[in-house]
């Protein structure tokens, strides 16, 4: 983190990674701060893709009119893999010259935020992250932008299934997404009121699942639901629906649905547009006085920043309150 006062006339902004909704917010946000404090907004679009390729244009108020409802991302986004080469950084090195640009605003998961520490330390360019991931899977941020959103377009989902299940008396294993982490399915499992919670942070996930099974299929239950994270280290669902059918065969019907990326689209919740309108605010204040290097976030309701390096460490422990409330509650 450094922090010099310097003049910031030009400031450039992406979104980059697995879209998320609340990014387009945002994105207006930064936009609309910039213009506040008479700084020259740029969008860049695809992500670092278009960093790299010159996709550049100015902005300004009107630009990011209609948007905070919106899903997805207006500027579009990309995982570029040219981005992490020498070559690839040192082009967009050159296109940040072309548009002297005096710092940047990156809006993205870890990954967006390792490729920003990157390039800010190669070519001494200051930038501020703010976190755009349905993942939630960001040290140094109580939620990030799309969390909310997504976990309640899981429990929409849930709940539908649930009413399903409940009519047949069946078993339904629940994919949802989380690469590495279990921070979806263990919110959408406590809200949409799972048996069961698989996560990439838990080892005894599939004997737990097993011992709970055993214990409650006397107990006459209209329907069991499951979730599991996609990034669960025990087994794909398919598997562990397999395993399922093996031991249980007889006492449960089971069905598999994976929900996928049904859970990155959708309009932003108002919790999702609240927190990216502030962060956005904050990023482009945080420029302003000379500190970046670092991810801005929201902790115990109060705008906090981390260090890159910090916030993009893997944090694996899942909350250990939230496994105990779990745990009690689906008994
Ligand atoms: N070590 C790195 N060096 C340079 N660039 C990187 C690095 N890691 C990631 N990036 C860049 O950041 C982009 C986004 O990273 P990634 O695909 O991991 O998504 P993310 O930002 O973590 O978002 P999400 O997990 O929500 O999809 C990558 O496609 C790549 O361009
Ligand atoms: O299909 P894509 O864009 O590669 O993204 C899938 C991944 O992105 C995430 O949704 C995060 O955006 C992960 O949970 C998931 O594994
Ligand atoms: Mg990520």
């Amino acid at each position: 983190m450094s922090s010099k006062e310097p003049k910031i006339e030009r400031i450039g902004v992406l979104t980059s990674g697995g879209d998320a909704p609340g990014m387009n917010a945002g994105i207006r946000a930064v936009v609309r701060a910039s213009v506040y404090y008479h700084i020259t907004p740029f969008g860049i679009r695809h992500g670092y893709d278009g960093f790299i390729n010159d996709d550049i244009c100015e902005m300004h108020a009107g630009s990011v009119k209609h948007i905070i409802h919106q899903g997805g991302t207006i500027l579009k986004s990309a995982r570029s893999s040219e981005f992490k080469t020498d070559e690839g950084m040192k082009k967009a090195w050159e296109n940040v010259k072309k548009h002297q640009l005096d710092a940047m605003v990156v809006i993205g998961g870890d990954g967006t935020f390792k490729g920003a520490m990157e390039f800010g330390n190669r070519f001494d360019f200051p930038i501020v992250g703010i976190p755009g991931t349905i993942d939630n899977d960001i040290f140094g941020t109580d939620f990030t932008v799309g969390f909310d959103t997504a976990v309640n377009t899981v429990v929409e989902a849930v709940d539908k299934i649930r009413d399903t299940a409940t009519s047949h008396n069946r078993l339904f294993f629940v994919e949802v997404m989380g690469r590495d982490a279990g921070f979806i399915a263990m919110y959408s499992g406590i809200g949409a009121g799972a048996e069961e919670i698989l996560i990439p942070e838990k080892d005894r996930g599939v004997e737990q699942l097993f011992e709970s099974l055993e214990r409650t299929s006397q107990r006459k239950k209209s329907s069991r639901l499951v979730i599991v994270a996609e990034g669960d280290k025990n087994a794909n669902v398919y598997d562990i629906e397999e395993k399922v059918q093996e031991r249980f065969g007889d006492r449960y019907e089971t069905k598999v649905t994976i929900l996928g990326h049904v859970q990155r689209g959708g309009r932003p919740s108002c919790t999702d547009r609240v927190l990216a309108s502030r962060l956005g605010v904050a990023a482009v204040e945080a420029l302003r006085k000379g500190n970046h290097g670092m991810m801005v976030g929201v902790r115990n309701r109060k705008v906090e920043f981390t260090d890159f390096e910090q916030a993009t460490k893997r944090n694996p422990e899942m909350d250990q309150e939230l496994m105990r409330v779990a745990n009690i509650i689906s008994i």
